[in-house]
């Protein structure tokens, strides 16, 4: 068998063009693991409502973090794989869920290479339905349908690996090493509460009260609160941070169903309006800088805290590509292919 690595990002359009936008955000908002309702239901909400204003709004927010080479999200996961590329003897390709380059010609690249046997790796550190889930039911609808000799093993959400947080916690100190602040915000994407109680396997764990998170379940393995509270918290063991001076919240929330909470920017409007001056904050979700981030924190975030009397706002940049995660990301690679040990 000879083998080879597919990473898979979340995607972004094409270009900043409205109908870029518009194609790009129908595709994903179609996504039945992402709007879950029944098909007639996602198509009169998606294709009736959303895909007519929203497309117009996404293209003046993409513009104002467009890079000249493309979408930063995609820059950075080209960046990635090509240093992994360059550590690494086996062929590394690169897909996005939603837009170009897709899982099918991923596949394709790996296929024609003479890779029959395929690590699939959703760069997500937390399990998501509509992140980790999405791309491996269609990896495998792909699989069965053009390469049936394919065999795929998946890389488990990694948000409690020791090298991972190693890594995260570093980038962090890194970033605020001389910076004087208050409070760190760990703000993660949000999810709707009831995408939490879908993927509950014991389906009684979750209350998404905050009561269940930290009491032992299977249910953990696919609750992407409990593993975003997780990562939180060894983050802050490792960095010794106390009690107080961190938080967790959700960001990104789209529609009007309840969403994880706190939401990020009622967050940070809360931390102005109480007097604080000096706020960092860092997105662990996403290992790759993107709209969410350069936009939705770095700019909108930090417009709210100096609107309510914010002085210093500090974001810590994705893991990108970092030599020190690249390194990571490489042995993870080879500990598979080699069947080496192993290590934290
Ligand atoms: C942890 C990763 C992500 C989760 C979970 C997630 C859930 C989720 N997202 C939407 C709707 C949108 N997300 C959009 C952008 C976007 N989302 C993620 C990651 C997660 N999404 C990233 C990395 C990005 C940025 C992409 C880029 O090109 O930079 C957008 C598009 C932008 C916009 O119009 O706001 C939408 C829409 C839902 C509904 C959802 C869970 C159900
Ligand atoms: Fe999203």
């Amino acid at each position: 068998m000879s083998k080879g690595v597919l990473l898979v990002n979340l995607g972004s359009p094409d270009s900043t063009d409205p109908k870029d936008v518009k194609r790009y955000l129908g595709e994903f908002l179609m996504d039945e693991r992402v709007i879950d309702v029944p098909y007639w239901a996602r198509t009169l909400l998606v294709k009736g409502i959303v895909l007519n204003t929203r497309p117009k709004k996404s293209a003046e927010a993409y513009k104002k973090i467009w890079w000249e080479e493309g979408s930063p999200l995609i820059v950075l996961s080209e960046r990635l794989q090509a240093k992994i590329d360059s550590l690494t003897s086996i062929p590394i390709a690169l897909s996005m869920r939603y837009g170009n380059p897709d899982i099918l010609s991923g596949l394709q690249e790996l296929n024609d290479k003479g890779v029959d046997e395929v690590l699939l790796f959703p760069l997500y550190p937390q399990f998501a339905m509509a992140t980790t889930e999405t791309i491996l039911v269609l990896a495998e609808e792909l699989r069965q349908k053009h390469f049936p000799d394919m065999k795929f093993t998946t890389v488990p959400p990694f948000y409690n690996h020791p090298d991972y947080i190693r890594v995260l916690a570093e980038s962090i100190s890194e970033r605020l090493e001389g910076v004087d602040f208050q409070h760190l915000l760990f703000s993660y994407h949000g999810v709707p509460e009831r995408h939490i109680r879908k993927s509950d396997v014991t389906k009684s764990h979750c209350k998404i009260d905050g009561t269940c998170c930290q009491s032992p379940s299977v249910a953990h393995q696919f609750c992407y609160r409990h593993q975003c509270f997780e990562t939180t918290r060894l983050v802050a063991e490792y960095l010794g941070l106390k009690e107080n001076t961190y938080s967790v919240s959700f960001q990104s929330r789209l529609g009007f169903d309840p969403w994880l909470q706190p939401y990020t920017d009622r967050t940070i409007e809360r931390f102005g309006k109480q007097g604080m001056k000096k706020l960092a904050i860092v997105t662990p979700a996403f290992v790759s800088d993107c709209l969410e981030t350069l936009e939705e924190i770095a700019m909108e975030g930090e417009e709210i805290f100096h609107e309510v009397g914010g002085k210093e706002f500090t974001v810590v940049p994705c893991l990108n590509d970092r030599q020190d995660w690249v390194n990571v990301l490489s042995r993870w690679i080879d500990e598979w292919a080699f069947k080496k040990p192993v290590k934290a």
